[in-house]
């Protein structure tokens, strides 16, 4: 008599394993005798909101600059959709949204300049260009000062245009750096509800951010980044393990600072 044998857990070896959307593989940084970005590994799965925690210094924009294909590396390889970064950056560039932290854009343009000029610059069809930008600027309430120039944009604003920069050809990957920063809460809450339905739709997002209650409500998965390496990552729950994702940051990262040696700050 033979007993049906059983099957070994794991993947059908017969279907391929999904491409991530983005892949990060020993990429490395230093400026002068500083090491920026020491060797980081990341994969990011294809329809996830990815969240990138770190300290100050951390190397989260050094990172994804070199992501993106703004900053060479001086080792590794990013991938994105399996298209690697830096030896195909016309067809890697053509699937990545880009909302990058400290890149000045062309603030003498008005926002609604800035923008269509994003989609021409994309070879879009400009009837198409067209009414995204309307609908853009309306979804990140900017149609009021779609004439004004960048330049005379706020803070909050000039992220927003240019988050509508990064979006007009609906890329498949959209990387924004701090894109929360100086955005209101009203805004904010828009610039979520875009994003979800983005990923809802099968596109990926990863943002890096200081903020970890909102990376913990908004992103499914987190990278916690410090000095340049990756401490933890994976989904939000296996990262957090329990804990807030605030708690576990600390943890990971080392704990507070102290604040000995600052007496004289209640010596008013
Ligand atoms: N152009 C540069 N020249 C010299 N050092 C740099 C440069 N860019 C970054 N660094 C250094 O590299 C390290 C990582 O910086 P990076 O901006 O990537 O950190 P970050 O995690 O994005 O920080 P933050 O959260 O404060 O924005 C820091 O020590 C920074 O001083």
């Amino acid at each position: 008599m033979t007993f049906p044998r059983s099957v070994p857990p794991g993947p059908d070896p017969r279907i391929p394993a999904p491409v991530p959307a983005l892949s990060l593989r020993g990429l490395a940084k230093r400026f002068g005798s500083k090491i920026a970005v020491d060797g980081i590994c990341l994969e990011v799965p294809a329809g996830s909101f990815y969240g990138m925690v770190g300290p100050n210094g951390a190397g989260k924009t050094t990172t994804l600059s070199m992501a993106t294909g703004l900053l060479r590396p001086e080792f590794g390889t990013a991938l994105v959709h399996g298209v690697d970064v830096w030896q195909h950056p016309l067809a890697a560039k053509k699937l990545m949204g880009v909302m990058a932290d400290g890149v000045r854009l062309f603030d003498r343009l008005s926002g609604e300049q800035l923008v269509s000029y994003a989609g021409l610059l994309r070879g879009m069809d400009k009837d198409v260009v067209a009414s995204r930008v309307k609908e853009l600027l309306a979804a990140l309430d900017l149609s009021g000062d779609a004439g004004t120039l960048v330049v005379d944009y706020s803070a909050g604003m000039t992220k927003k245009i240019a988050l509508a920069s990064a979006l007009i050809h609906a890329p498949r990957l959209l990387v924004l750096d701090e894109p929360f920063e100086s955005v209101d809460p009203v805004s904010a809450a828009n610039i979520h509800g875009i994003l979800d339905r983005y990923v809802a739709s099968g596109g990926t997002v990863i943002v890096s951010s200081h903020v970890m209650d909102m990376v913990e409500r908004m992103c499914d998965h987190v990278a916690v980044v410090a000095a340049g390496r990756v401490l933890a990552a994976g989904t939000v729950d296996e990262v957090r393990s329990g804990a807030s994702l605030e708690d576990r940051f600390v943890q990971l990262v080392g704990g507070r600072g102290h604040t000995e040696g600052l007496e004289w700050l209640s010596t008013f």
